[in-house]
């Protein structure tokens, strides 16, 4: 994949929606549809995301729900394998559980299989709090995975994420 040009990058970030008080009073939610739905910024945001890793990984877990999206563009887009992280409850036979906290909640998130002998690149579209990475990184490890990589659209640094995943990637920061 080609690497995007600033011009490329700063289309798809103009792109990004805000809206304040959602889900919950006092967030300010930062919704990727929109560049998503756009396929020149579809296709800018997972080079920029894959950039940093090329040939360093073989699967690309994401998160549910909105780190599917991603996961599921980056794998087709290098020919990888695709890991699905899930919620508490839609694995069968989970043989890995980690739970953790949110920017608004609590969550639980699960999968299955071996991953000796897996490099994962481990994508999402927002790092906050950066619960949800750290969970994903002790969950792939769990497994038997090496993790390669981490990789986020957008880092909202006021949330200080990175005090948990030091090494993420992220496209764009906020
Ligand atoms: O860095 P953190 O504080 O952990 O927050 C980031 C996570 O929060 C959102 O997921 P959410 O659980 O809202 O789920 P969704 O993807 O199903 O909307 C987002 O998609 C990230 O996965
Ligand atoms: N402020 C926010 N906007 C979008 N997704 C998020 N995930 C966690 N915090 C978020």
């Amino acid at each position: 994949m080609p690497t995007p040009s600033p011009d490329d990058l700063a289309r798809a970030e103009s792109r990004i929606a805000l809206t304040p008080d959602f889900p919950t009073p006092g967030v300010l939610f930062r919704d990727i549809g929109p560049v998503l739905a756009d396929a020149g910024s579809l296709a800018t945001v997972t080079a920029a995301l894959a950039a940093p890793f090329e040939g360093r990984y073989d699967l690309v877990a994401g998160v549910e729900a909105r780190g599917f999206l991603l996961a599921g563009a980056l794998a087709a887009a290098t020919s990888t394998g695709l890991l699905p992280i899930r919620k508490a409850g839609k694995t069968p036979n989970p043989t890995a559980s980690v739970d953790f906290a949110l920017e608004y909640g609590v969550a639980t998130i699960e999968a299955a299989g071996d991953l000796t002998g897996r490099r994962v690149l481990v994508v999402d579209d927002v790092l906050a709090t950066g619960g949800t990475l750290a969970a994903a990184v002790s969950l792939v490890e769990q497994l038997g995975g090496e993790v390669a990589g981490i990789a986020v659209v957008l880092e909202l640094t006021e949330l200080r994420g990175r005090e948990r995943v030091p090494q993420a990637h992220a496209v764009f920061t906020a």
